[in-house]
């Protein structure tokens, strides 16, 4: 089978297109391949480091846009942290309760961890002020499901439409602990509180309504944090005046980054894909739980535990999906792989629905219409629910002008769309891709074969 034809052609105003060309006779998918470092542990890994005392060594920083925007920002608050070019990037950190006040606007760019758990660290350093702000899409996310919690905390921090966007100005203040009930399963909201409770007097809990991903947990406790868990009620408690120590932290793949492989090799017949070093942290698995209710086949090879997380490698080979419904529990478990696997679904036999996920229109972009949008543009039939997404799968997509909206997981699963469309597809704004995931067509390139 020949590859695929995969350009990558940039405009003047540096904005790129990605053009797939579906060979006729198709393709398949090949290989041993490793996707970049997971982006959650990546900014936790900075953010403990800055805050720790000593010095913090991170092996297999995903060097994407977003965690730049988190180094650049704590730099800016007094951490030294190496270059963000090499396998290994250390951070000396200053010590928590030490920030110093910034002379300029803390700039998060696209990125909803780096400016929410920030927040968290900002309102708990009595007498010194910050700004923060972001991109265009990030100035539009809501930050008061932060901001009214910190606010109970006693933090003083001013915004616009009533303090619920960037940018944000905060005046430090010496908090104090609460128990919040979070409305919403949400690690930022989560991570945001406990990292506000490290420098508190006291116990500080957070209860969410279903289990969130849990790296701060992990990472903190491994950094020296006391933290308490109940599993039963979804709680966690901090205690407060903390001391962190700088750690040795080997990020894994992202498994975010691998799910558009494995679905790209379960939809392409003919595949047989290893995406290896990937993190199988049992609140990130939701979407090797939705794949193998749909009937994909997928194997966790080499299982073992690297720095406090577990790690497989993964099988992939394709077979004909199936629909199913993801809803409940499982979607703060796969919410960042929905674009993905509404790909998956349009290829899939049946009707597959999705619901429970309104988070999703508060992303990077509205998830849940840019995909029906996008996709239906090249043929499948997505029904937008206030919720989530009604797709009947099994029509035939042929290539079209599709655009990511500036969303990464939107441009990367048109481009894993684009492998089974007929024709060509053509993603404009495809450069959205960096902030997760700065070699995906790179890697596009070398597995289609
Ligand atoms: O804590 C994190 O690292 C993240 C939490 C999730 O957001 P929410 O906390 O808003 O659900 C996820 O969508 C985001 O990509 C990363
Ligand atoms: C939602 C995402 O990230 P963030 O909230 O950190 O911008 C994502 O990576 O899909």
């Amino acid at each position: 089978m020949s590859a695929a034809v995969i350009t990558l052609e940039t405009q003047e105003n540096a904005s790129q297109n990605l053009i797939i060309q579906r060979p006729p006779a198709g393709l398949s998918l090949q290989g041993r391949i490793r996707v970049p470092g997971d982006k959650s542990i990546s900014h936790r890994a900075l953010m403990l480091g800055a805050i720790a005392e000593g010095e913090t060594e991170i092996q297999g920083l995903l060097l994407g846009e977003d965690p730049r925007s988190t180094a650049h920002c704590f730099r800016a608050l007094g951490a030294e942290i190496s270059e963000l070019n090499t396998e290994f990037v250390r951070v000396k950190g200053i010590g928590l309760g030490n920030f110093q006040e910034p002379v300029d606007v803390l700039n998060a760019g696209n990125s909803g961890t780096t400016i929410r758990l920030m927040l968290g660290l900002l309102a708990s350093h009595p007498g010194r002020f910050f700004t923060v702000t972001g991109d265009d899409s990030l100035r539009s996310r809501p930050m008061s499901r932060v901001v009214k919690p910190l606010q109970q905390m006693a933090a003083e921090i001013w915004g616009r439409k009533g303090n619920s966007l960037a940018p944000l100005a905060i005046q430090g203040q010496a908090l104090k602990p609460i128990h919040y009930h979070s409305p919403i399963a949400s690690a930022q909201v989560k991570s945001c509180i406990l990292l506000a409770g490290l420098n508190t007097e006291g116990q500080t809990t957070v209860t969410e309504p279903a289990l969130s991903r849990d790296h701060s947990e992990r990472m903190l406790r491994a950094f020296g944090a006391e933290l308490s868990i109940d599993p039963e009620t979804n709680s966690v408690t901090v205690t407060g005046n903390a001391k962190l120590y700088g750690q040795k932290v080997i990020v894994p793949g992202d498994i975010s980054s691998a799910a558009f492989w494995l679905v790209a090799a379960s939809i392409v017949p003919g595949s047989d894909l290893v995406v290896e070093n990937v993190g199988v942290n049992p609140t990130r698995t939701g979407v090797l739980e939705a794949l193998s209710m749909m009937g994909a086949d997928i194997q966790l090879e080499n299982q073992r535990e690297v720095t406090g997380e577990p790690v497989a490698d993964l099988r992939v080979r394709s077979s004909q999906l199936k629909s199913c419904t993801i809803a409940g529990d499982i979607i703060p478990r796969l919410i960042d792989e929905i674009p993905i696997l509404a790909v998956a679904a349009a290829f899939a036999q049946g009707t597959t629905i999705i619901r429970d996920a309104a988070e999703l229109r508060v992303k990077e972009s509205d998830r849940i219409t840019v995909m029906a949008q996008q996709l239906n543009q090249m043929g499948a039939k997505v029904t937008e629910l206030p919720d989530g997404m009604e797709i009947t799968g099994g029509t035939t997509l042929v290539g079209a002008s599709v655009d990511s909206h500036t969303d990464h997981r939107i441009g990367m699963s048109l481009a894993i769309a684009a492998l089974n469309a007929s024709g060509t597809t053509t993603i404009h704004r495809a450069e959205a891709a960096a902030i997760s995931y700065p070699n995906f067509t790179n890697t596009l390139v070398e597995v289609c074969r």
